[in-house]
């Protein structure tokens, strides 16, 4: 088939590459000229694991051709479905954000009005329930002057990949949920999904309609998100009782009714997602006179988790003019991604201390060193702890695991753990933030 996909970041580009791989022919469709120019030469614009190599074979110089991309709308005229992959980020007060949605819905609508043919647009961003009929539909059909359901198909389908694991997550779905407003829409959206099932061993498919869809998303991101801070309540409360909350989630997970994934404890949730689509749907819920008082619960566990990650470091050392290594800048290991990463403000309470601040991350310091362009970058983890009087570990990456001697090369060997990533050993002084 012959699809476009609209916005080419984490989620648009890692679906356009592997819509490629499936066997369609896909244009990604960005504003972002770097963007556009990096994927037509045949590389991928973020760090994803997997989406280098799937880039290579599908867009640019001897590939297979079934991936382009553009800053020009009207090259989706000649596809029939388009995914919406744009971002929908918070308001100040945590409400979701949706002018880019309509922006590029309307800039849709309006090349769309040269279309005869009947054309799809599937909703893939996260959206608070009714944004799809109430909002994005009729501004597409507004500005393309089509009828709704008719030579219009609005459908939704949310999208529950993993940064760092985009590539084998959108592959290997637990579900697919196909939401749409008519009948006519979902069987389209079937078609393009129907290598992917086959491929990935058919895993269920779920029908519903698009403010069903749209709940579902934020509905999955609530329940992962409070279940990574109950871990951290726990822990927290295992902490001041001198119990190992690991060994705790270990025994917990075994039972099957709760599972061990997404109860690691430690400086809690960041990234592009969790936080704001948790205030998205606290906001929605706010606005309909519901208070959402677990989801306000999780939120506040884990705002906390900083403060006592660097009130444990406080217990230990002064930092004011002292060289401290933050190991890791990333949200999470696997990505280059720093949106809403714990390190921010384990940084600014270390830059508040008078710290002589010293990072590393595999691959996200370039991203960071536009936010942070005082602070000194470490080619290595050891370099980052060569004379420093403290370690504190942000993200869990599995080099930080092995991680040894290096240790031995500090002015003042105090690790304080965010991750659960450093074994205790000799030599150094260790605390662990919920074990
Ligand atoms: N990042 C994830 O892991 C993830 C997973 C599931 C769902 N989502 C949701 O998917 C949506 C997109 O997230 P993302 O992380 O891919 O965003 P992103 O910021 O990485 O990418 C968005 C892209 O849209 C482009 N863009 C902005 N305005 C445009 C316009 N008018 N026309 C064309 N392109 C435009 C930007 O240049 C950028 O490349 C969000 O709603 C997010 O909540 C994200
Ligand atoms: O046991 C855990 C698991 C995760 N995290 C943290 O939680 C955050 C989010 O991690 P993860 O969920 O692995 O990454 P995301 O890429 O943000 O993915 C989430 O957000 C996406 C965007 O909505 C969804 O598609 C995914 O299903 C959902 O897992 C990160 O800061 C992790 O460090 C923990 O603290 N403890």
């Amino acid at each position: 088939m012959q699809l476009s996909v609209v916005g080419s970041g984490y989620v648009g580009t890692t679906i356009a590459a592997c819509f490629a791989d499936l066997g369609h022919d896909v244009v990604n469709v960005d504003i972002d000229q770097g963007i556009v120019d990096t994927i037509n030469d045949g590389e991928a614009p973020i760090h994803e694991d997997g989406l280098a190599e799937l880039v290579a074979e599908h867009a640019g110089p001897d590939s297979t051709g079934r991936l382009r991309a553009t800053t020009d709308y009207e090259e989706l005229l000649d596809t029939d479905l388009t995914f919406l992959c744009l971002p929908t980020p918070a308001n100040d007060d945590g409400s979701i954000d949706l002018s880019i949605m309509k922006a590029g819905a309307e800039q849709l609508g309006e090349t769309l009005a040269e279309k005869d043919d009947r054309h799809n647009v599937v909703v893939k961003s996260t959206v608070v329930p009714g944004t799809t009929e109430d909002t994005l539909a009729p501004l597409i059909a507004e500005a393309g002057d089509k009828r709704l359901g008719d030579d219009l198909g609005v459908g939704m389908n949310p999208e529950f990949l993993r940064e760092g694991s985009a590539v084998a997550d959108f592959l290997n779905p637990d579900k697919v949920v196909l939401g749409a407003a008519d009948d006519r829409t979902r069987d389209r959206m079937k078609e393009v999904f129907a290598p992917l099932v086959e491929r990935a061993d058919e895993p269920p498919v779920v029908e519903t309609a698009t403010r069903e869809a749209e709940m579902m998303k934020y509905a999955n991101n609530a329940f992962l998100a409070s279940k990574i801070s109950l871990a951290n309540d726990l822990g927290n409360i295992c902490k001041e009782h001198g119990v190992d909350m690991y060994e705790v989630a270990d025994a917990m997970g075994l039972d099957g009714r709760i599972q061990r994934a997404f109860l690691d404890s430690g400086l809690g949730w960041g990234g592009s997602c969790f936080p704001k689509d948790t205030a998205a749907i606290i906001a929605a819920a706010e606005a309909k006179g519901y208070d959402a008082p677990m989801l306000n619960a999780a939120t506040e566990v884990n705002d906390r988790q900083p403060q006592r990650f660097l009130d444990l470091l406080d217990r230990h050392v002064d930092v004011d003019g002292r060289r401290v290594a933050v190991l890791g800048l990333a949200f999470k290991p696997g990505t280059d991604d720093i949106r809403n990463t714990r390190a921010v403000p384990v940084i600014e309470g270390l830059l508040e201390r008078g710290a002589d601040v010293v990072a590393h991350d595999p691959v996200a310091i370039e991203n960071m060193r536009d936010r942070y362009p005082e602070i000194e970058y470490a080619d290595s983890a050891s370099d980052a702890l060569n004379g420093a009087s403290a370690c504190l570990v942000v993200t869990d990456w599995d080099q930080y695991e092995v991680l040894d001697e290096e240790f031995d090369e500090m002015a003042d060997p105090v690790v304080v753990d965010g991750r659960h990533c450093i074994d205790r050993r000799e030599g150094i002084t260790y605390e662990g933030l919920t074990w």
